[in-house]
C-alpha cells in the first residue's frame, strides 16, 4: 500500500471529486458516515462524545460525524474551538448549519470557555488533519492540553492535531496524545515513525473510496506491506524438492556468555524452512549448539571463546549470516576483515557485526554489494550518524543504501527496510511484546534462511520482517505481550507462514 504526502491526499480528493465525479461536500460525508460507522461499532449510544472540531474540513469531519451519531440516538456535545475572525472552510460552514436545533455547537474562544465534561466522556479531536500548516499555539494550543490532561479515551479523526502528516515535529509541540487515530484511506508517513507515531495510539484506515485510477498512478517511495503483497512473495514447497532445494545457510555468531543468540538465529532459521544450516560458533559453543539445536551443523572456530577465523569453505553456502552474539574483540574485527575479502555468498549483518564495521569505516567501504543490514535505532546511528529527526534519518537511510549497495532494514514498531534505489517498506506486523532480548537475533536467522533459499535480497527483507512480526502478534494472542520471549516467535514461525499462506 502506498503511504501518500498530505499534498498527494489533497490531490486524491479533489481527483476523487472531479472524476467520480462526487461533490466535496458527500465526499466528507463518506468520511464522516466511515468514521461514525467505526464508532458506533465500538461504543454503545450511552457513551458520552465531546466533539472539539476545528475551522478546516476535518472540523467538517467533526460536525457531521456528530450529526451522524445525533441521529443514531448518541449523546453528543459539539464544541467549536476557534480563534477571532479565523476563516472556516466552506464545507465545515455547511456542516455547522446542518446541525440539527437540539444540537447546538458551543464556542471556546478561550480557555475559560472549556466546560467540565462528563467522566466517561469520549472525546472525538476534529481540530486539525492533514491541512495542519503550523504548530498549535492559543486556544488550540490550551484545549489540546485540556484534552490530554482529561486522561479519558481520545479518538482523532484523520490525524492527531498538532502533528504533521508527513514532516517532522518542532521539539515541545502540542499534540493530542490519541488512544486511536481514524484515518482516512491510508495511514500517514507520520503514524510510521517512532517519535510521531507515539502520540497516534492504535491507527485504524477506513476506506473513503478515493478513486483507484489516482492511487494506482500516484508515484510515492513510501510503502506499508499488505498481507496480499506478502503472499504474492512467499513461494510454495515443491512437491519433488529436497533439502538442497531450499539453500545451505551459515550463521557465525556466539562468543562467552552470548551463545544463546546464536542459538536464537540457528533455530528461526531452521523454522523459517532452510534446507541445510551449519553454524560457527568458539569451542565452547561446540556442544551447547550440538544439543539445543541438533538439526545444526557445527564449526569450531580455532578460538575457545570467540570468532577469530572463518574455518569453513565460502563457496559452501548459499548466504552468511553474521552478528548475533558475536561480541567485539579485536581478532574478530580481524577475521570480519578477512571475511569481506573472499568471495562470499549473500550477506546478513546484524549486532556486533553493525558495531564492527561502524566503528571501522574501511571495512564499512569493504561491505559487499548487495549485503543486508538490520541495525536497531542505536546500530543505525552509529553506522551513519546522529539523525536530527525521524524525517531526517530517513533520508540517511536512502543515502546510506545507495553509497553502499545495500538493503537495510532499520528496527523498531515499523521496522523500515531501505534499498539501494531509494524505496522504503514499512511493515505492518509486531507488537511490543517484541521488545525483548533475543527477538532481533531471530529475524537474523529468518532472513539468513530465507536468502539462502533464493529470495532476492528485497522480498527476504519484506517477508522476512513480515513472517517475524507476524509470529510475535500471533504469540501475544496465546500468551500476552509481557510474557513473550524471543524463542517464542521461532515456536509461532510455521503458524505465520500459514497465516501468509492464506492471506
Ligand atoms: N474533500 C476533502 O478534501 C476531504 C477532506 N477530509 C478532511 O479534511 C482534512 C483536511 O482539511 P483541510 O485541508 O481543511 O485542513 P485542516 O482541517 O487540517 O485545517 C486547515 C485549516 O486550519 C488552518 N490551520 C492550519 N494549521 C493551523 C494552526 N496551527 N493553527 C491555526 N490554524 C491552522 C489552515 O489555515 C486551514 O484553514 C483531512 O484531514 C480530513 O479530515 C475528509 O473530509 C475527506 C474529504
Ligand atoms: N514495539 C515494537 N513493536 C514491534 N516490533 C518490535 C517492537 N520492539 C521491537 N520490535 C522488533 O523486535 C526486534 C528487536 O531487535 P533488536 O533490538 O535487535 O533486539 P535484540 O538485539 O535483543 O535481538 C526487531 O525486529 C524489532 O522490529
Ligand atoms: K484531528
Amino acid at each position: 500500500m502506498k503511504i501518500l504526502s498530505a499534498a498527494q491526499t489533497r490531490k486524491a480528493d479533489a481527483y476523487t471529486i472531479q472524476h467520480e465525479p462526487i461533490s466535496s461536500l458527500d465526499l466528507m460525508e463518506r468520511a464522516a458516515s466511515a468514521l461514525v460507522d467505526w464508532l458506533t461499532q465500538r461504543f454503545s449510544p450511552e457513551v458520552p462524545f465531546a466533539i472539539f472540531c476545528g475551522p478546516g474540513n476535518n472540523g467538517g469531519d467533526g460536525l457531521a460525524a456528530a450529526r451522524l451519531l445525533h441521529n443514531r440516538g448518541y449523546n453528543v456535545q459539539v464544541f467549536l474551538v476557534e480563534e477571532p475572525d479565523q476563516t472556516k472552510s466552506d464545507d465545515f460552514t455547511q456542516n455547522l448549519h446542518r446541525l440539527p436545533q437540539e444540537l447546538p455547537a458551543q464556542s471556546i474562544q478561550s480557555i475559560e470557555d472549556f466546560s467540565e465534561l462528563s467522566p466517561g466522556t469520549v472525546v472525538l479531536d476534529a481540530l486539525f488533519g492533514s491541512g495542519l500548516s503550523r504548530p498549535l499555539r492559543g486556544v488550540y494550543a490550551q484545549v489540546v492540553e485540556k484534552m490530554n490532561q482529561l486522561g479519558g479515551t481520545i479518538i482523532s479523526v484523520d490525524v492527531p492535531s498538532g502533528l504533521f502528516a508527513d514532516e517532522a515535529l518542532l521539539q515541545d509541540s502540542t499534540v493530542v496524545q490519541a488512544t486511536h487515530t481514524v484515518t482516512f484511506e491510508q495511514p500517514k508517513l507520520s503514524f510510521l515513525l517512532p517519535s510521531s507515531g507515539a502520540y497516534v495510539g492504535e491507527w485504524h484506515a477506513v476506506s473513503i473510496a478515493l478513486h483507484p485510477e489516482y492511487l494506482q498512478n500516484v508515484a510515492s517511495p513510501y510503502q506499508l506491506l499488505t498481507p496480499a503483497f506478502i503472499k504474492s512473495i512467499l513461494k510454495p514447497r515443491k512437491k519433488y524438492a529436497h533439502k538442497g532445494t531450499y539453500g545451505h545457510a551459515l550463521l557465525i555468531g556466539g562468543s562467552y556468555g552470548k551463545l544463546g543468540a546464536l542459538i536464537l538465529s540457528a533455530q528461526a532459521a531452521l523454522r523459517a524452512g532452510v534446507g541445510l544450516l551449519t553454524v560457527q560458533v568458539p569451542q565452547i559453543g561446540y556442544s551447547i549448539v550440538q544439543t539445543a539445536v541438533p538439526e545444526a551443523m557445527a564449526l569450531t572456530d580455532l578460538h575457545d571463546l570467540h570468532f577469530t577465523r572463518f574455518t569453513g569453505q565460502p563457496d559452501a553456502y548459499d548466504c552468511l549470516g553474521i552478528g548475533p552474539g558475536l561480541g567485539q574483540a579485536e581478532d574478530t574485527r580481524l577475521a570480519l576483515e578477512a571475511l569481506f575479502r573472499l568471495h562470499l555468498p549473500p550477506l546478513v549483518l546484524d549486532a556486533d557485526a553493525l558495531n564492527l564495521v561502524a566503528a571501522d569505516r574501511t571495512l564499512l567501504r569493504t561491505l559487499p554489494e548487495g549485503s543486508i543490514l538490520t541495525p536497531h535505532l542505536k546500530e543505525f546511528e552509529r553506522l551513519t550518524g546522529p539523525a536530527t529527526d525521524d524525517f531526517h534519518r530517513l533520508q540517511l537511510l536512502q543515502s546510506f543504501c545507495q553509497e553502499h549497495k545495500c538493503y537495510v532494514v532499520l528496527k523498531g514498531a515499523h521496522s523500515c527496510v531501505g534499498t539501494p534505489t531509494g524505496e522504503y517498506y514499512f511493515n505492518s506486523t509486531g507488537n511490543p511484546g517484541m521488545a525483548t532480548g533475543g527477538s532481533g537475533d531471530v529475524l537474523t536467522g529468518i532472513l539468513t534462511s530465507l536468502r539462502a533459499q533464493g529470495y532476492s535480497a528485497l522480498e527476504t527483507c519484506l517477508l522476512g520482517i513480515y513472517v517475524h512480526g507476524l509470529a510475535g502478534d500471533l504469540a501475544a494472542q496465546e500468551m500476552g505481550q509481557a510474557s513473550l520471549i524471543a524463542s517464542d516467535l521461532s515456536a509461532f514461525l510455521g503458524k505465520a507462514f500459514l497465516a501468509v499462506e492464506k492471506g
